[in-house]
């Protein structure tokens, strides 16, 4: 049996399709990744999937569940950490922790092995308030909140936005420690560098699944050299490139651009000469799966 198996889900608001034909399935002990910007439709996904809404059309079991004829039981089962920060600020850490063990039906203790790592990195602070804790810290009491009663599936919805980057690393420490314990888990991000941390991403877009794979099958999948281009002034350079026809995409990476030409590399740079770009670099790049991501999105752009 599959963790989760999401067939064909479809979802609007109003005239606004926030999910179009979804399907994917999360394997046994599997680190799942939802990837996409801003309204891709990620929350969305998540509220179907944890019950808390109902889709248009199509079908999803979690652990063999249907998320709308066995809603009761999977609440049941799973752990869920919504996008928003979803404690109660006035009560401590330890009173958090404990409410939701009780809403559950069990005890901290009961299943104190699945949080011990976590929990005793806030452990100092069990008398404070979820409210007066910095971003990295709420996180980790609302991933022990979410583990409390030992779930069978774990949704994560934007565990690390708006968190600082060693926060987020440590999270993603976390994250790759509860694999080993068998919980499946699909967690969503906005953040391309948590793609690869990831064992299979699909990759989202205004409600489409662009693709899934591996990272590592994503990025052997980009057919295309990347240049890394910069100047003193970079927004002129970026709006110089976006002008240029044989720019197929250019974004910003870093302290570079990322560019992709469908022309020779010669005619770019003739191009850019009599502009007079000041600091002008232009070198070969690796190609990440931000590349690819981008790339897809020009594509789906293209066809709408
Ligand atoms: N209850 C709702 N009523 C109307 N529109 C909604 C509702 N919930 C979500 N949407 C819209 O559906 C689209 C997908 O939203 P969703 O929150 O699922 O995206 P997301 O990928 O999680 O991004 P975000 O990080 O912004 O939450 C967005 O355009 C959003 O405005």
């Amino acid at each position: 049996m599959l963790p989760i198996v999401v067939e064909h889900i479809h979802k609007s608001f109003g005239d606004l399709k926030a999910l179009h034909d979804i399907s994917f399935t999360v394997n046994e002990g599997e680190l799942f990744g939802l990837i996409g910007p801003d309204g891709a439709g990620k929350s969305t996904l998540f509220r179907i999937l944890t019950t808390l809404l109902l889709a248009d059309k199509g079908n999803a079991t979690v652990n063999g569940l249907d998320v709308v004829k066995q809603y009761r039981t999977i609440r049941r089962e799973v752990g869920y950490m919504p996008g928003r920060f979803s404690l109660y600020q006035d009560l401590t850490i330890e009173e958090n922790l404990n409410f939701f063990a009780t809403i559950f039906n069990t005890t901290v203790e009961e299943n104190y092995d699945l949080i011990k790592d976590i929990y005793e990195q806030i452990a100092p602070f069990a008398k404070r308030p979820a409210g007066k804790l910095s971003g990295g810290m709420k996180q980790k009491l609302a991933l022990c909140c979410a583990l409390v009663h030992k779930p069978k599936v774990l949704f994560l919805d934007e565990p690390t936005t708006g968190v600082d980057p060693v926060s987020r690393k440590e999270f993603w420490d976390m994250l790759r420690r509860l694999k080993t314990k068998g919980i499946p888990i699909l967690v969503s991000t906005p953040y391309m560098d948590e793609a690869i941390l990831c064992d299979r991403v699909a990759l989202m877009q205004k409600g489409a699944i662009m693709q899934i794979n591996t990272p590592a099958n994503i990025v052997a999948g980009f057919g295309m050299p990347v240049w890394a281009m910069k100047a003193d002034n970079m927004y002129r350079l970026i709006r110089d490139l976006r002008a240029f026809e044989g720019v197929y995409s250019c974004y910003a990476f870093g302290e570079y651009l990322h560019v992709t030409v469908n022309t020779e590399l010669e005619n770019v740079k003739a191009y850019l000469a009599p502009l007079g770009h000041e600091g002008l670099e232009i070198k070969p790049a690796k190609p990440g799966i931000e590349d690819a991501f981008m790339q897809l999105m020009q594509e789906q752009n293209e066809l709408a």
